[in-house]
């Protein structure tokens, strides 16, 4: 588990010191994938980099499985890192090294023994699927191949959590998702805490378990990607999510002004996505609607549906009723 207690960062900028993280709370349990995001210079990076200390708290602890990391001497300091790989937009790969020799280097620092190092680079080039690139060297590969080195790298010393920084920012959108799905695979065989930063509502609902929303150094939302992708609240969450739909907020809310009756936005998830639910309920309850907006989606593995609906005559409060007790949630908009 990774607790950040207060922790606070400024950076110092010629005479001044500059804020880049106010004081937060975080906790990240372990063998999750938890996500980070943010504008640019919203403080992304320096949270992340705060896990391993490529940067120092101004103010605060960070501890990792209870201990207080930013009390750790040099040498504690070095078996503490050898536990947390980590990734990076650019892959920062060696470019006179060849695929096998990126991934040994961290076990040739380490003193590994180079049969141990053969048999570890050899498991690790086909666990990231790169089985037959073993002699290129990083120019000879694409964007995925490259960032599947970086994996790999990352993974050499066996850590116990790895940090992605913005990961699949470099990749075109299928690469991107081919990668996360070999993240989301790492997490689920090897256990490992997953913790990521993107700008991407796309990446945090493909791959994350929760996800926390920093905006300007604030930590302004956190919790399960279901509840904050289907709720969010603070309006720089809302743009997030608006912009992951395609959804222009001030068009949808002119288009609404129009419709008649009242307006509800209905939430299925799971199996509740695909029961037939909408037009029993209506015949049942006398209830007319028309469909403003909708999309089925998933979330991780789990499905659902969001519909905002217009409904007309009838007993609403019944219909509505029935839907909350159908397990759908309901918020009225109107
Ligand atoms: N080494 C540094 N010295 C001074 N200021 C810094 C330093 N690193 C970051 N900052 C500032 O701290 C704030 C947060 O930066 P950070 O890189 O953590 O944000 P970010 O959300 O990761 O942004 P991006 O997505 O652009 O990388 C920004 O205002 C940035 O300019």
């Amino acid at each position: 588990m990774i607790e950040f207690q207060q922790v606070h960062k400024r950076y110092r900028v010629g005479p001044n010191e500059v804020p880049a993280l106010h004081p937060l709370d975080l906790r990240i349990e372990t063998g999750e994938v938890f996500g980070i995001i943010g504008h640019s210079g919203a403080g992304k990076s320096t949270l992340l980099r705060l896990i391993n200390l490529l940067e120092r708290p101004s103010g605060g602890r960070v501890l990792i499985d209870g201990e207080d990391v930013t009390a750790l001497d040099d040498e504690r300091l070095r078996a503490l890192r050898r536990q947390i790989g980590m990734i990076f937009q650019h892959f920062n790969l060696l470019s006179s090294r060849t695929v096998a020799g990126n991934i040994a280097f961290p076990l040739e620092l380490a003193g590994t023994p180079r049969a141990t190092i053969a048999a570890r680079v050899a498991e690790l080039i086909e666990r990231v699927g790169l089985g037959d690139q073993a002699n290129k060297y990083p120019a000879q590969l694409s964007g995925g191949q490259k960032q599947r080195v970086g994996v790999a790298r990352a993974l050499a010393s066996g850590p116990k959590v790895l940090l992605c920084d913005e990961a699949t920012s470099a990749l075109d959108p299928e690469t991107t998702r081919s990668v996360l799905d070999l993240i989301a695979g790492i997490n689920r065989d090897l256990g490992l805490s997953i913790v990521l930063i993107t700008h991407e509502m796309d990446v945090i609902r493909r791959i994350c378990d929760r996800v926390a929303v920093l905006d300007a150094g604030h930590l302004v939302e956190s919790g399960t990607v279901a509840d904050v992708f289907l709720h969010p609240q603070h309006p720089t969450t809302r743009r997030f999510v608006f912009e992951a739909e395609h959804v222009d907020e001030t068009e949808q809310s002119h288009d609404f002004a129009s419709a008649p009756g009242r307006i509800l936005r209905l939430t299925f998830r799971g199996n509740a996505t695909f029961a037939p639910l909408l037009g029993r309920i209506a015949r049942e309850t006398g209830v007319d609607y028309s469909i403003l907006s909708g999309r089925i989606d998933r979330i991780k593995d789990v499905p659902y549906g969001q519909l905002t609906l217009a409904l007309v005559d009838g007993d609403l409060d019944a219909a509505r009723a029935r839907l909350l007790a159908a397990g759908v949630d309901v918020e009225e908009l109107r």
